[in-house]
C-alpha cells in the first residue's frame, strides 16, 4: 500500500483534531470566537485543531511544508490574549507536550504557498467554521499533494451519524483515501476499522439528490433551484454545511454537491476541497468546476484558475455537468 505511513499519521491528527472541536463546540463562549480581518470567524478550536495537525506532521515528516487556513497572527496581538491562553489549554488537553511557543509555531507552519513541485499538506482545522458555530456539522480536513496532485486525504467529520440511512446512529465519521486504492469510512471511535465506501448509482438525473451550502453567500441557492428543475426534478437541494457533503455523496447519501460562486472575484481554497476531492474520486465520483474544467490544485493557495464546484456520482455527471454549464454564471 502506497503512504501508509503518512495516511496512519493524518489519520490519527484528524482523530485528536476531532476530538478537541467536539470538546470546544459544546458551550463555546464569546471569547473563544474572533472574527477575521475578512470579518469570516476563527475559533479557539480552528486554532487548536491547525496546531495539533501540525505539530504531529512537523514531527513526523519535518521536511513537508503545509498550506494551512489559519494563521497565528491575530493570536499574538495583546488584545488576543485571552483568545490565545484558551487555543493553548485546549490543544494541552490534547497533547500535553505542547506549549504556548510550540501551539504558535505549529499554527505557522501552515504558511507554505502551495505549487506544482515536491509535497505539500493542506489542512481546514475546521471547513465550515459558520456550521461549527452553529452546533451542525463542519469537518477537519487534511490531504497530501504531491506534484500538483491531490494523492491521500482525510476528513474528519465529528457531527456525522456514522449510518447513513440512520441519523440517530453514532455520530462521528473519519473518511479517507489513498490515490488508486478506494475510499473508505470508520467511526472516530475506531479509526482503525475502516469499511469500503462507494457512491450511488443513480442514473436519472431527475432522481438525484442533489446538495449545497448552508450559507448563502457560499453558494447561489437559487441558480441551484434552477439547475435541479432544468433536470426534471421540484426538489430542491438539502443544505449542510463543509465537506461533510464530499462525505455524502462519497457514501451515496447524496448523488451531487453543487458549489456555485456568489461573487465573481472568489477564489476557492484548496483546503476546502483537497480532502473531500480524493476521498469522492476514490470512492467512484466525479468532480470539475462549474465551467466543466478540472480542479487545478497545482497553482498555489487557491483553484484560482476554478470557478466553483460540480461533484458527483459517476452516472449522472454528464447530464448534471451540461445543466450547470448551461445554467450560466
Ligand atoms: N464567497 C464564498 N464563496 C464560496 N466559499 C466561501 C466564500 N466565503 C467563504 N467561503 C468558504 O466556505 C467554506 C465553508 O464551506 P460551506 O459553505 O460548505 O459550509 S458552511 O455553510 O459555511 O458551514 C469556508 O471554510 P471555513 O472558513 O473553513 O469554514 C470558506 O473558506
Ligand atoms: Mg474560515
Ligand atoms: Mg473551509
Ligand atoms: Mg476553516
Amino acid at each position: 500500500m502506497s503512504f501508509e505511513q503518512e495516511l496512519n499519521i493524518a489519520k490519527e491528527a484528524v482523530r485528536k483534531a476531532s476530538l478537541l472541536c467536539a470538546a470546544a463546540q459544546h458551550g463555546l463562549i464569546d471569547s473563544e470566537k474572533h472574527d477575521k480581518a475578512d470579518k469570516s470567524p476563527v475559533t479557539v478550536a480552528d486554532y487548536g485543531a491547525q496546531a495539533l495537525v501540525l505539530s504531529s506532521l512537523a514531527t513526523a515528516f519535518p521536511e513537508d511544508p503545509a498550506v494551512g487556513e489559519e494563521d497565528s497572527s491575530d493570536l499574538r496581538k495583546p488584545e488576543n490574549a485571552e483568545l490565545f491562553s484558551k487555543v493553548v489549554e485546549y490543544a494541552q488537553k490534547i497533547d500535553s507536550e505542547l506549549d504556548a511557543d510550540s501551539v504558535l509555531a505549529a499554527i505557522d507552519r501552515g504558511n507554505h504557498e502551495g505549487g506544482s513541485t515536491g509535497r505539500f499538506w493542506t489542512l481546514d482545522p475546521i471547513d465550515g467554521t459558520k456550521g461549527f458555530l452553529r452546533g451542525e456539522q463542519y469537518a477537519v480536513a487534511l490531504a497530501l499533494i504531491e506534484n500538483g496532485e491531490v494523492v491521500l486525504g482525510v476528513l474528519g467529520c465529528p457531527n456525522l451519524p456514522v449510518d447513513p440511512a440512520n441519523p440517530n446512529s453514532e455520530k462521528g465519521c473519519i473518511l479517507y483515501a489513498v490515490k488508486g486504492e478506494g475510499a473508505f469510512q470508520a467511526p472516530l471511535s475506531d479509526i482503525g476499522t475502516g469499511k469500503s465506501i462507494s457512491t450511488d448509482s443513480v442514473s436519472d438525473p431527475a432522481k438525484a439528490v442533489f446538495c449545497e451550502s448552508v450559507e448563502s453567500g457560499h453558494t447561489a441557492h437559487g441558480r441551484s433551484a434552477q439547475i435541479t428543475e432544468a433536470l426534471g426534478t421540484a426538489v430542491e437541494p438539502f443544505r449542510m454545511d463543509s465537506q461533510c457533503k464530499y462525505a455524502a455523496v462519497s457514501r451515496g447519501q447524496a448523488s451531487v454537491y453543487l458549489r456555485l460562486p456568489t461573487r465573481p472575484g472568489y477564489e476557492e481554497k484548496i483546503w476546502d476541497h483537497a480532502a473531500g476531492y480524493i476521498v469522492l474520486l476514490e470512492a467512484g465520483g466525479k468532480i470539475c468546476d462549474t465551467l466543466g474544467s478540472p480542479l487545478d490544485f497545482s497553482i498555489g493557495r487557491t483553484l484560482k484558475e476554478n470557478k466553483g464546484i460540480v461533484a458527483t456520482s459517476p452516472r449522472v455527471y454528464e447530464p448534471v455537468v451540461k445543466a450547470v454549464v448551461a445554467s450560466g454564471q
